[in-house]
């Protein structure tokens, strides 16, 4: 269990915020683990890291020191609990470039864009620390004077946390940072293929004196056996997952027997629809970011571009012209704008996608195939005359591919928008404010960007509807997940 002696040239393997171990109760452990397993940079192939190969024995140990460590940790007030969160928060902004690096090495998104993806992961923990010392109970007026009504909130207990690799900071932040806030405590699993940085923050949160068993991380490839563990342990009391729709609902499968609480982050197939009275050339500045913002892999990435037939041409040719100015590459070298897809699997199922949309007639307007070489690149595309027969239609592509599709009428896309079994994230560009109003409140997502391809806040609740999801992330509302509402009744007054 080791790093490689030169981890990368920017991330040297003695780096103060790395371990190869997990996190239990305080200890960094591989537990019983006997097997390794390797943390690959998708730049260069090059084996970052052997890590423990951890499993349902580790996670149960988690577990047990979780649900000891809960009663103090949920006792401490939440005064001195929101210090120690922003204790957290001012360590990772001042280590932010060097987590910036570990994210890059192991998740290829540009080194500028991983110390954009630590920032954000920060402002959940720092959101969080001011929101622990909110969180308010109601007194209700009791329908007769010999009683008293009152309804406080309390921490749910011991959460299992399961992130992707995608986001390697600010799933993991958005979860973490609401549960301790609120007096719960966690035992989390990064993704396998991006486990350092959870470890890195996990390092600092140590260092912030987040406490012996508030914190636990298991890292590990048997994501099943895990996730079997945390949804069937009863002493875990609630499971937060962001991930595939696929999963989700196995995991949601799993908690049913105990009734367990789940929040689910899952998959999006998010339109992009730009109507014919937009701002075309901030329509195209909202598509680069919704589209190729971390490669195409976010999960409210635009994966169906709809643009309306008068200004189809028009949007292709300037969407064109700024995709050929990305710079594909190794995520540490300069001026780079798109990374690497995480692995093999990421390619194949872009170059899927392509290929049945050419297939069935579309058109590759610019890239449309992998970039050869080492490493796992595939080059900016456009699309165009798509239809919904088509692949890239129904499923999400999780890739840096734009497909182009043509609408008329504003019913006529609405439908089309809202005629897939997900519901993350919809946007759409418009100038009338009557229409803004009315295709926003028919859209049938969680969340709708109108005029801008960015909304993702630490202030605003993130979250899907429809086979994308349950509960919300960020803002105040993120809080509630972690908490349940207790009535007081006091009688006999
Ligand atoms: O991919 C999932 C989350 C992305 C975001 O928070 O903007």
């Amino acid at each position: 269990m080791s790093f490689t002696t030169a981890m990368t040239k920017h991330v040297p393997f003695s780096s103060r915020l790395l371990r190869a171990a997990g996190y239990i109760n305080g200890a960094w452990t591989g537990g019983g683990a006997t097997k390794t397993f390797d943390v690959i940079n998708p730049a260069t192939g090059e084996v970052l890291a052997s890590l423990p190969d951890m499993g349902a024995a580790e996670t149960a140990a988690a577990i047990d020191a979780a649900y000891i460590a809960q009663v103090t940790w949920a006792a401490r007030p939440a005064k001195e609990r929101a210090a120690t969160l922003r204790k957290w928060f001012d360590l990772m902004i001042a280590n932010a470039d060097e987590l910036a690096a570990i994210l890059t090495a192991e998740m290829g998104k540009p080194l500028p864009e991983a110390r954009g993806e630590i920032l954000y992961a920060a402002s959940y923990v720092e959101w969080y620390a001011e929101e622990a010392k909110r969180i308010y109970g109601e007194t209700i007026p009791a329908p007769s004077n010999d009683k008293r009504m009152v309804v406080i909130k309390q921490p749910v207990g011991v959460v299992g946390t399961i992130t992707p690799w995608n986001f390697p900071a600010a799933m993991i932040a958005r979860k973490i940072a609401p549960a301790l806030a609120v007096g719960c405590t966690v035992v989390s699993k990064p993704a396998e293929q991006t486990p350092l940085t959870a470890i890195a923050l996990a390092v600092l949160a140590e260092e912030a004196g987040i406490p012996a068993g508030v914190l636990n991380i298991i890292v590990g490839l048997d994501g099943p056996a895990i996730g079997r563990e945390l949804c069937g342990n009863a002493k875990v009391r609630k499971i937060s997952f962001t991930g595939s729709t696929e999963v989700g609902r196995i995991l949601m499968r799993q908690c049913a027997d105990q009734i367990k609480k789940v929040s689910l982050e899952l998959g999006g197939n998010a339109p992009f629809i730009v109507f014919d009275d937009a701002d075309l050339d901030a329509a195209v500045e909202g598509a680069m970011a919704s589209k190729y913002r971390n490669a195409g892999q976010t999960c409210v990435c635009a994966n169906r571009i709809y643009v309306q037939s008068s200004v189809y041409d028009a949007f292709a040719a300037k969407l064109a012209a700024k995709v050929g100015e990305l710079n594909v590459g190794d995520g540490f070298k300069p001026g780079v704008t798109v990374g690497p897809l995480i692995d093999e699997q990421g390619v194949a199922k872009a170059e899927d996608h392509v290929r049945d949309a050419v297939s069935k007639g579309a058109r590759v307007v610019l890239g449309g195939k992998r970039i050869e070489g080492t490493g796992t690149f595939f080059a900016p595309t456009i699309l165009t005359g798509v239809d919904r027969s088509m692949k890239v239609a129904r499923e999400e592509t999780f890739g840096p591919v734009a497909p182009l599709f043509r609408f008329d009428t504003a019913e006529d896309v609405i439908a089309q928008a809202n005629d897939t079994e997900f519901g993350l994230a919809a946007y759409f560009f418009a100038g009338d404010m009557k229409k803004v109003w009315r295709v926003a409140e028919a859209l049938e997502y969680g969340m709708v960007g109108i005029n801008t391809g960015l909304m993702s806040s630490e202030t605003a609740p993130f979250g899907g509807i429809k086979q994308s999801g349950l509960g919300r992330e960020g803002s105040r509302h993120g809080a509630d997940d972690y908490l349940e509402m207790k009535y007081l009744c006091i009688g006999n007054l």
